[in-house]
């Protein structure tokens, strides 16, 4: 039977989008949110699919905490764009991942997955 641990990680982190409607946007910054739904198909002994606080530790390696993502990514930093760059990094460690959600602020985000 399968589960789904999710985890949520917030960031600051700065950014403009190069090509806003047809020009780039100011640079400003977000509290972002990111959330992660990893699928477990069985859990341990512990009764645990997969450890909060060890994802979370990867996600403090790959979320760019006080950086002006423009000068980092070689993408436009939009929240689409930024789901799946960190879709991409989760998946090489847990590759039942199901999905990213990425919040730039309370009112707007995006997710990424595959079908
Ligand atoms: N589909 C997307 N639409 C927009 C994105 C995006 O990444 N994907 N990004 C932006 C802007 O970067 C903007 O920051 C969005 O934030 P907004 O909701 O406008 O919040 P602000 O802080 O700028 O506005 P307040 O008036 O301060 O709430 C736009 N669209
Ligand atoms: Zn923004």
């Amino acid at each position: 039977m399968p589960y789904i641990v999710r985890v949520k990680q917030k960031f600051n982190a700065a950014h403009f989008l190069t090509d806003y409607h047809g020009k780039p946007e100011p640079l400003h910054g977000h509290t972002w949110m990111v959330e992660l739904y990893i699928k477990a198909d069985k859990l341990d002994n512990g009764g645990m699919g997969y450890d909060f606080l060890e994802i979370k530790d990867l996600l403090k390696e790959i979320l760019p905490d006080y950086k002006c993502m423009n000068d980092i990514y070689d993408f436009s930093p939009s929240a689409e764009n930024v789901a799946k760059y960190i879709y991409d990094q989760v998946k090489k460690k847990y590759p039942t991942l199901v999905k990213v959600v990425v919040w730039e602020t309370e009112e707007g985000g995006a997710e990424y997955y595959e079908e």
